[in-house]
């Protein structure tokens, strides 16, 4: 007998997307670069020399698409605002035709019933802060409290939920480490400096939203991948704790203990600096949620060569895989959400993103696309996140990854995680099966798993 799942009352079903990603338009209306535009047009950073030139022309098509949303009856949409869009130089005079942008956006999903979750930074630093040092200039946390503070003012009236960040662990492994994404750096040494001041700046951000008064949700977005060891033994089990600490405890401790987790020092070694007593004082203010983007686990195997955690994650023979090359393990989920739940004091979790990149048939006849594995892992990831609900952990929402197929950043558009399938040639939307499977689960707020 098949168990009837129900997810709490108010339980939020919503979609989320980056700024970046699905615009286009990034030097519109006054619009200042970000790091992203000098990235994409150096030869050999995107696959097939793809760029976010137009990308889902969102800036400009964002009515069709708040359509879509009602269309899939979202109840929440998660998207992040373009800092350069608002703020050209990142500092100082705000672009007002960029702040417009954001501000009618806000009042139409409110005028479809669609709850707007904001997220204040998803990787697009202005290329302006960048020439000051950008992440690596300790300045960054004030620059970028006085960023939120104009945003706050134009948009907390109705805005009820905030993020401050996206994903800081890959802004610094990929942006500053391994140099897979803007800035493009790769310096042991520069990343961990990245990684603190993304902290810093999240802290004084959150500091800013108390101190005008902000009565509202403000959170911060990780990604969390739980790392499982290979074998028993103590080498792959310490291997496991250096990458658990590494992407995962990185974070959540600074912002929730007010410390990092002691293992970090044995990942980074000589390159770990000593941070000042007062930095985690900013960086632990209270927070209101965590938003966790799930996408997979992985299983840890000791190896000396691997920097920085000196761990390789193994290939599971029997999984199903992504396009991304991301094993499809939903238990990792459920295996998440009750360590955050138990680390931290069961603080109220949105899963934020969700979702994976299969390959998608073409349009079939009648319009329909079916992506029956993208079904299947949102079903499967469900249930494991029903399953933490049922072990205690405080689920507030979940925002499916992504409304719309967009630009997968070093992947360009080969990597489709869309709900919504996007012709990049002619910017026509068709929901896939899968769309028409999240409409239903909103719906029934979930019976239909
Ligand atoms: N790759 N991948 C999909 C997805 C990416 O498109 C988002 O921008 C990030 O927040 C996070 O990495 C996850």
């Amino acid at each position: 007998m098949t168990q009837t799942i129900r997810f709490p009352d108010g339980f939020l079903w919503g979609a989320s997307t980056s700024a970046y990603q699905i615009e286009g338009s990034p030097l519109a209306d006054g619009a200042g670069p970000s790091i992203w535009q000098r990235f994409v047009h150096t030869p050999g950073n995107i696959r097939d020399g793809d760029t976010g030139d137009i990308a889902c022309d969102h800036y400009r098509r964002w009515e069709q698409d708040v359509e879509l949303m009602k269309q899939i009856g979202l109840q929440a949409y998660r998207f992040s605002i373009n800092w350069g869009r608002v703020l050209p130089q990142g500092r100082g005079a705000v672009n007002q035709a960029g702040l417009d942008f954001y501000d009618r956006l806000v009042d139409r999903l409110l005028a479809n019933g669609i709850k707007p979750m904001v997220t204040l930074f998803h990787w697009d630093l202005p290329e302006a802060l960048d020439n000051q040092g950008g992440w690596l200039n300790r300045d960054i946390a004030d620059w970028f409290a006085d960023y939120a503070r104009v945003m706050y003012g134009k948009l907390d009236d109705r805005v009820t939920s905030w993020a401050t960040l996206n994903e800081p662990w890959v802004v610094a492994d990929g942006g500053y480490l391994h140099g897979t994404l803007a800035p493009g750096h790769r310096n042991r040494f520069e990343a961990p400096i990245a990684s603190h001041n993304l902290l810093r700046a999240h802290g004084a951000a959150v500091k800013a939203y108390r101190e005008m008064g902000g009565k509202h949700d403000i959170g911060i977005v990780v990604n969390i991948e739980p790392k499982y060891p290979a074998t028993n033994s103590p080498a792959d089990v310490d291997a496991a704790a250096r990458a658990h600490a590494y992407m995962n405890a990185q974070y959540l401790d600074p912002v929730f203990l007010g410390r990092y987790p002691e293992k970090i020092k044995d990942v980074y070694g000589e390159a770990w600096p000593e941070w000042p007593a007062e930095d985690f004082e900013l960086i632990k203010q209270p927070i209101d949620f965590v938003g966790v983007n799930y996408y997979t686990r992985s299983v840890n195997k000791d190896d000396a060569l691997a920097y920085p955690v000196r761990a390789t994650p193994l290939r599971q023979t029997s999984a199903t895989y992504t396009e991304t090359g991301w094993e499809v393990y939903a238990r990792g989920l459920t295996d998440t959400l009750t360590w955050v739940a138990q680390r931290y004091g069961n603080p109220p979790l949105y899963i934020t993103e969700n979702g994976a990149a299969f390959f998608d048939p073409p349009v079939a006849e009648g319009g329909r696309i079916n992506d029956p594995l993208r079904v299947d892992y949102y079903q499967k990831h469900l249930r494991a996140i029903h399953d933490a609900i049922e072990a205690g952990v405080d689920m507030r929402g979940y925002c499916a990854w992504s409304l719309l197929d967009n630009l997968e950043w070093a992947h360009g558009f080969s990597k489709r995680f869309g709900l919504v399938h996007v012709n990049f040639a002619t910017q026509e939307r068709t929901l896939k099966d899968s769309a028409y499977y999240y409409r239903e689960l909103i719906a029934s707020n979930g019976k239909v798993l």
